[in-house]
């Protein structure tokens, strides 16, 4: 008798999907997976679902030999009353098993803490894509370090907090800045074009947990100033590159790039304006797939399921 075999009925292989009551909706979770690749991993996964009465709706899996490692992400919906819980608690020795790092989440939406400085065209593209429900997440409050995009968030009836940064200043103003993430229990620090380097120790505080937006395609022309850069190169393609925010300035591991075909009638400013776009649409995707658990860091670079 297989393991399936002792299974109830209603979990049988051939059996229909748990349906939800009048006016409920069945729980959704995501696990991801990241170990040294193994004979048995899909099934003990998969007939570990089964056992939960689990229905996948998206698997997706990439071997990578160049390291020997297998990386999963699994989208499932359960019965009514299974719970992130149960399934961390009952995962537990399967991982072990395998020597499995791996997350399981359910369908609370993340928490996003929005920083930015001047340049407002990635809050209005967060904004416009959250307030549709297309961001995967939930922006919680802005933070600024200047007063210039306070109207653009609270016309959108987001908090706005100015946090001025200067030499003197800067440690305090990261100190309340982690307070913040503490008070609003945010789970993603977004930095929306925010123009000021962030310490070793917050970038150690938040690490896995801050995007940036560089408005360059990395790893070419890195620093403040990357359009007068690509200016004086006679570049023919400009982009824009979100990473995961690292204490080395624009190294993080790269989540999104995005490229728009220029020319030499592009001066410095006119580089700039057609390079929002590509910056707007690189970081929301990235933000979006983050909040999708579709992302999982791998040393120096990331696995992206799409
Ligand atoms: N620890 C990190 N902090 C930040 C990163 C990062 O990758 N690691 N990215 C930046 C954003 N950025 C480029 O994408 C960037 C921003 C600012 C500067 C810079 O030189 N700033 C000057 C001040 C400039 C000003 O006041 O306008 C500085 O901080 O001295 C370089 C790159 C966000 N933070």
């Amino acid at each position: 008798m297989t393991a399936v075999d002792s299974l109830p009925s209603s979990l049988q292989p051939s059996a229909a999907p748990a349906a939800a009551p009048e006016g409920r909706t069945l729980p959704q979770f995501v696990l991801t997976i990241t170990c040294q690749d193994q004979v048995g991993i899909v099934h003990a996964v998969t007939e570990f679902l089964l056992a939960h009465g689990a229905n996948i709706n998206e698997h997706q899996q990439f071997d990578d030999t160049v390291h020997g490692l297998v990386h999963l992400r699994t989208a499932f919906t359960g019965p009514l009353e299974l719970t992130r819980e149960t399934l961390q608690r009952n995962f537990v020795s399967i991982a072990e098993r395998f020597g499995m790092r791996y997350e399981i989440h359910d369908q609370t939406p993340p928490r996003l803490l929005v920083m930015v400085s001047k340049s407002g065209h990635c809050l209005n593209d967060l904004i416009f894509r959250w307030r549709a429900g297309g961001l995967g997440g939930e922006i919680a409050l802005v933070v600024s370090n200047h007063e210039e995009l306070r109207p653009m968030a609270e016309a959108a009836g987001l908090p706005y907090i100015h946090l001025p940064v200067s030499p003197a200043t800067k440690e305090e103003a990261e100190q309340q800045l982690l307070a913040l993430v503490e008070e609003h229990d945010i789970d993603l620090v977004v930095l929306a074009r925010y123009m000021q380097i962030l310490s070793d120790d917050l970038c150690r505080a938040l690490a896995g947990r801050a995007i940036n937006i560089h408005h360059s395609f990395l790893p070419g022309f890195k620093g403040a100033r990357p359009y007068h850069q690509a200016y004086e190169r006679g570049v023919k393609l400009v982009g824009a590159t979100a990473h995961y925010v690292t204490a080395d300035l624009d190294e993080g591991p790269i989540i999104e790039q995005e490229v728009i075909r220029v020319d030499h009638t592009h001066d410095p400013r006119a580089l700039s304006t057609v390079g929002q776009d590509a910056e707007a649409l690189a970081l929301s995707r990235a933000v979006r797939w983050h909040c999708e658990h579709r992302v999982l860091l791998e040393g120096s670079s990331t696995v992206v399921f799409r």
